[in-house]
């Protein structure tokens, strides 16, 4: 491990004091550092992890950013330390140096993973990023078990049962602080409600349910808050534009990825909900892909309220329109083949790729 920017480290609460005296903000930064976490974010070098790192080293509710990757990471923690702002960042490489990564982490963010390339399929990646999830969820279970675990790597369908398998095989599993990040697929329904309707997007929550690949991602448009209507064939175009949002970022960027900045700016707002929560703030609620009993599924994504423990209450579905009753009929079977594919490859031994 190399420790990046010691002097940040021991002048922290300084800091926040001299900043505190000046602004209201400044206040209530401080008062959020009252009780400041480790964030671990593994795949920290890469596409997402980058920016998101950048975010998270500007969040308040953050004292220390330990970055984890197979390359790179040094550079990226040197980088970042320079930004003026009281996180303490550390970069690690080497899975002999993912355990100082990880231990003390109340929140462990996972990006890690291979993106997917114009033609291919979330369920494309799973040959390599299973292994990759199931190696880190082994470390995490081991060194930081204690902590929520925020998975981005695709496929999201398949990568939380995985990781939820690693852990119950450690004996650690606690269905609170498995979370798969379907933000994303909420950020884009918000953003394409609010052009279809000229509303102001910040005003704009569309809950989105079920998994994060194709039919799977369901947004509840007779649920969006404001209440808007929406003729069959909006509700149609509107559906099929947000369920296939990530393949419209894949093809623009023809080869070189998929979201970064979107999702790097979805998962900082999703850390900064599981931080709040952490921290005891009353109703923070946030989409999330948890095991759950909402419907015949052993996973689900719907809304979640966060604490203290991480998902503490999932949330039902709500009243269903026809159409979207029927949306949840057609993505079952193909959510239930992902999370079986899921369980199948963690319960096998020496899966895991290596790290
Ligand atoms: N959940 C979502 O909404 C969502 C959105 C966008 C992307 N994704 C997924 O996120 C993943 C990452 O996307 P990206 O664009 O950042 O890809 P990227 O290739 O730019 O970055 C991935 C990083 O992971 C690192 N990595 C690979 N193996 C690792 C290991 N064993 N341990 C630690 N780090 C490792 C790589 O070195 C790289 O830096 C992909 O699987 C992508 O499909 C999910
Ligand atoms: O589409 C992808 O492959 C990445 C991600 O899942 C997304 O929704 O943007």
């Amino acid at each position: 491990m190399r420790r990046v920017s010691p002097s940040t480290a021991s002048s922290l609460p300084v800091i926040s004091g001299r900043h505190a005296a000046t602004s209201r903000r400044s206040a209530a930064i401080t008062e959020a550092r009252a009780g400041a976490r480790k964030v671990a974010l593994l795949g920290a070098a890469g596409g997402i992890g980058q920016p998101l790192a950048l975010l998270l080293k500007m969040q308040p509710y953050v004292a220390e950013l330990s970055l984890y990757d197979i390359a790179n990471t040094v550079g990226v923690a040197a980088d970042l330390s320079h930004c003026n702002t009281s996180v303490q960042v550390t970069g690690h490489t080497g899975e002999e140096n993912l355990a100082a990564c990880l231990e003390g982490a109340d929140l462990v963010v996972i990006p890690a993973g291979v993106p997917r390339k114009p033609g291919m399929t979330r369920d494309d990646l799973f040959n390599i990023n299973a292994g990759i999830v199931k190696k880190l969820a082994i470390k995490i279970a081991e060194h930081c078990p204690q902590a929520v675990i925020a998975i981005i790597s695709n496929p999201v369908n398949s990568t939380v049962p995985i990781t939820a398998e690693v852990m119950k095989a450690a004996g650690v599993y606690d269905k609170r602080k498995v979370l798969g990040v379907t933000t994303l697929d909420v950020v884009r329904a918000n953003t394409f409600v609010a052009e279809a309707k000229g509303l102001a997007v910040q005003d704009v929550d569309v809950p989105v349910v079920g998994g994060h690949a194709g039919v799977t991602i369901l947004p509840l448009l007779s649920q969006t808050n404001p209440t808007v209507s929406f003729t069959d064939d909006e509700m149609a175009k509107l559906t099929d534009r947000i369920q296939n949002a990530g393949t419209e970022v894949v093809e623009a960027k023809a080869g070189a990825g998929s979201a970064t900045l979107s999702m790097a700016y979805a998962a900082a707002r999703f850390s900064e909900s599981v931080l709040r929560g952490l921290e005891g703030e009353p109703d923070v609620y946030e989409a999330a892909y948890v095991e759950s009993s909402v419907t015949e599924l052993p996973y689900f994504a719907t809304k979640v309220r966060l604490g203290p423990n991480g998902a503490e209450e999932v949330l039902p579905l709500g009243k269903l329109t026809p159409f979207e009753e029927k949306g949840v009929q057609e993505l079952i079977p193909v959510l239930k083949k992902n999370i079986d594919t899921g369980v199948e490859f963690a319960q096998k031994k020496e899966a895991a790729a290596k790290v």
